[in-house]
C-alpha cells in the first residue's frame, strides 16, 4: 500500500512547518535536509536520463538555490561536467551560503549570470531558481534567464517547484520554468497539481528525505489527490429499478447534442434509465442516435411536472440556454427536492438568481472558471489566482459539493474538504466533455453515491477516460471517444 503522505498535498505554510517538524523536532539539520534533496533530485536525473554528463544548475537566493549547490557538487563528483550559474553573489550565512561554498571549495566554478549572456551548452539544465519562497512574479535577469532555460530544447529538472509557479495555488505570477520533471520535497505542494501547474511541472516526483512516516502523521493535510477508483460489481439480482433514473433538463434550439452527451455519459455510467426534457424538435433525432434515452418534449414546466415525478436524480443545464424557456424549467426544477447536478447554463442562471437556491438535497455544482467567476461576482482571473480558495468558497456558499473544472479539476465540500485530479489531458479541452461530466455525476448519484463520492468519482472518471481516448492523439479528441473507456474504467476493467 502506498504511505498515506504520498497522496496528502499541503500549502506552502504546511510544507514549511513540516520541514521546521524535521529539522527541529526530529534534529536533522536544515543542511542535511539540503543534501537529502539534492541527492534524491540527481538519482532522479541519472534514472530519467541515463545518458546525460553535462548539465547547467541554476541557482537562486535561497534554499531553492542551496539544493542546486549541491546537486552540482554531487553531480561533478559523480564525473558530470557541471557548470552553475547563479543569480545573486555569494553572501550572508545559512544554510545556501554554505552549500555554495562547498560547491565552490569541492572545484565547481559558479558564475554569476547577467542579462544578455548565452547559456552554457549543457544536456539538461536543472531549475533551482525559486522554489517554496517565490514572493512575486520573477523579475530581471531571473526571468530572461527562465525564458532561456526554456528556449534551450535540452530537458529541464525542476527542484523542488518549477521556478515562477506559485506551488501554493498552481497559479504563475508571471513567466515560469516549463519542466520536464519535478521533484519535489518532504510534502507535496498542492499547487503542482492545478491550474497553471500542468503547463510547468512535467511529471512530477515527491522525495521524503528518509524521514519518519511520523513526520505526515502529526499533519492534517489540507487536500488529497484522487485515487483511481471504481463502483462495486451490481448484485446478481439488480434490476433497473435500483440503479436510478437520470433526468436531464436541457437542450434549446441548435444544441441537442448537449443533452445527448449527457443522457449518454449517464447511460455508459451505469443509470438504470434515464430520460431527457428537452425541445420538442429535438425528439427524432435523439430516438433515431440513442433509443435507450427516453426523450420528450417539455415546451414548458407543465410538461416537466411528470417527469420529475418519475426521477430520482436530476441533471440541468446542458444547452439549456438562458432564455424564458431555459428560465422556466430550471425554476421548476430547482423547486423539485431531487438530488441535483446543476451545471453550463444552469450554473448561469444560478448566478443571475442566486437566492432561489435553497436546498436540502445532494447537490453538485460544476462550473469552469468563467463560471465560478459569475457564481462568485469575481473575474475569471481572480478565480485562476486561487483555485482553492474559489471552489472552497463556492462550496460553502452554496452548501454544495463543487467541481472546479480545468486542468487539475478540484472537488470542494462545504466545510473545506477538497480533492484534487491529477489526470485530464488538453485534448479535453473540447466541446461536450463538460456534458459528458454532468452525465456520469448524476448516474453516480442514481446508483447511491453521495455527492462527494459522485462528484470525486465521475470527475476521475471522466478524466481517466480522457486519459485513454488521448492515447489515439490529443487533438481531435470528442466527447463520445470516452464512453467506451469509461465503461471500461467504471467496471474495472482498466487498472
Ligand atoms: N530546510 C528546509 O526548509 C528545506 C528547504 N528546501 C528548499 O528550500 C526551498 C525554500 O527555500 P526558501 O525559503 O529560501 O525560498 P526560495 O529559495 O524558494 O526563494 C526565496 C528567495 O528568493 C527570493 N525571491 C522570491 N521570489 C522572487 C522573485 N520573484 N524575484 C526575485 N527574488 C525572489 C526571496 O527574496 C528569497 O531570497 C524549497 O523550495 C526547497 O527547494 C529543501 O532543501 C529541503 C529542506
Ligand atoms: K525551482
Amino acid at each position: 500500500m502506498t504511505a498515506p503522505h504520498r497522496h496528502a498535498l499541503y500549502t506552502v505554510a504546511q510544507v514549511r512547518a513540516l520541514d521546521r517538524a524535521a529539522i527541529d523536532g526530529l534534529g536533522i539539520p536544515g543542511y542535511e535536509l539540503m543534501r537529502r534533496a539534492a541527492a534524491a533530485a540527481f538519482a532522479a536525473l541519472r534514472r530519467h536520463w541515463p545518458q546525460v554528463r553535462r548539465i547547467a544548475v541554476h541557482c537562486g537566493p535561497g534554499n531553492n538555490g542551496g539544493d542546486g549547490f549541491l546537486l552540482a557538487l554531487q553531480a561533478h563528483e559523480a564525473g558530470f561536467e557541471v557548470r552553475v550559474l547563479a543569480l545573486a553573489d555569494a553572501s550572508g550565512e545559512g544554510d545556501a551560503a554554505r552549500a555554495r561554498a562547498a560547491c565552490e571549495r569541492g572545484g565547481v566554478a559558479v558564475r554569476r549570470w547577467r542579462e544578455g549572456e548565452p547559456l552554457p551548452e549543457a544536456e539538461l539544465h536543472v531549475d533551482a531558481l525559486y522554489g517554496t519562497g517565490l514572493s512575486r512574479p520573477p523579475g530581471a535577469p531571473a526571468s530572461a534567464l527562465i525564458e532561456a532555460i526554456n528556449a534551450s530544447g535540452v530537458p529541464i529538472l525542476a527542484l523542488d517547484v518549477p521556478s515562477g509557479l506559485d506551488a501554493d495555488t498552481g497559479h504563475c505570477p508571471g513567466v515560469a520554468v516549463r519542466a520536464d520533471l519535478t521533484v519535489s520535497f518532504i510534502g507535496a505542494k498542492r499547487g503542482l497539481h492545478t491550474g497553471q501547474a500542468p503547463a510547468c511541472t512535467g511529471r512530477v516526483e515527491l522525495a521524503t528525505l528518509g524521514l519518519p512516516e511520523t513526520l505526515w502523521q502529526a499533519a492534517v493535510p489540507d487536500a488529497h489527490l484522487l485515487q483511481p477508483a471504481t463502483l462495486p460489481p451490481r448484485p446478481r439480482d439488480a434490476h433497473k429499478g435500483r440503479s436510478g433514473h437520470v433526468l436531464v433538463i436541457g437542450g434549446d434550439h441548435g444544441t441537442a447534442g448537449a443533452i445527448r452527451l449527457c443522457g449518454e455519459a449517464a447511460l455508459r455510467a451505469g443509470a438504470g434509465l434515464v430520460s431527457v426534457a428537452t425541445r420538442a424538435g429535438h425528439l427524432p433525432a435523439l430516438n433515431a442516435a440513442r433509443p435507450e434515452l427516453m426523450a420528450h418534449a417539455a415546451d414548458g414546466p407543465q410538461a416537466l411536472e411528470p417527469l420529475l415525478a418519475r426521477a430520482t436524480v436530476l441533471a440541468v443545464g446542458p444547452g439549456l440556454g438562458q432564455g424564458a424557456w431555459g428560465h422556466a424549467l430550471w425554476l421548476t426544477a430547482l423547486d423539485a427536492s431531487l438530488p441535483l447536478v446543476l451545471d453550463a447554463d444552469g450554473l448561469n442562471l444560478l448566478a443571475r438568481e442566486p437566492r432561489r437556491f435553497q436546498h436540502d438535497r445532494p447537490v453538485v455544482l460544476t462550473p469552469h472558471p468563467g463560471e465560478a467567476a459569475r457564481l462568485l461576482g469575481c473575474d475569471t482571473a481572480t478565480v485562476g489566482r486561487d483555485r482553492f480558495a474559489a471552489a472552497r468558497s463556492l462550496a460553502d456558499h452554496f452548501g454544495a459539493v463543487v467541481v472546479l473544472k480545468g486542468a487539475g479539476s478540484l472537488i470542494a465540500a462545504p466545510g473545506g474538504r477538497l480533492d484534487v485530479c491529477p489526470w485530464g489531458n488538453p485534448g479535453m479541452a473540447s466541446g461536450g466533455m463538460g456534458d459528458l461530466l454532468t452525465g456520469i455525476i448524476a448516474a453516480l448519484l442514481a446508483q447511491g453515491c453521495s455527492a462527494w463520492q459522485a462528484a470525486g468519482l465521475g470527475v476521475g472518471l471522466h478524466a481517466r477516460a480522457g486519459d485513454r481516448a488521448a492515447r489515439e492523439g490529443e487533438r481531435g479528441l470528442l466527447a463520445g471517444d470516452l464512453l467506451a473507456p469509461l465503461r471500461r474504467l467504471l467496471n474495472g476493467l482498466d487498472a
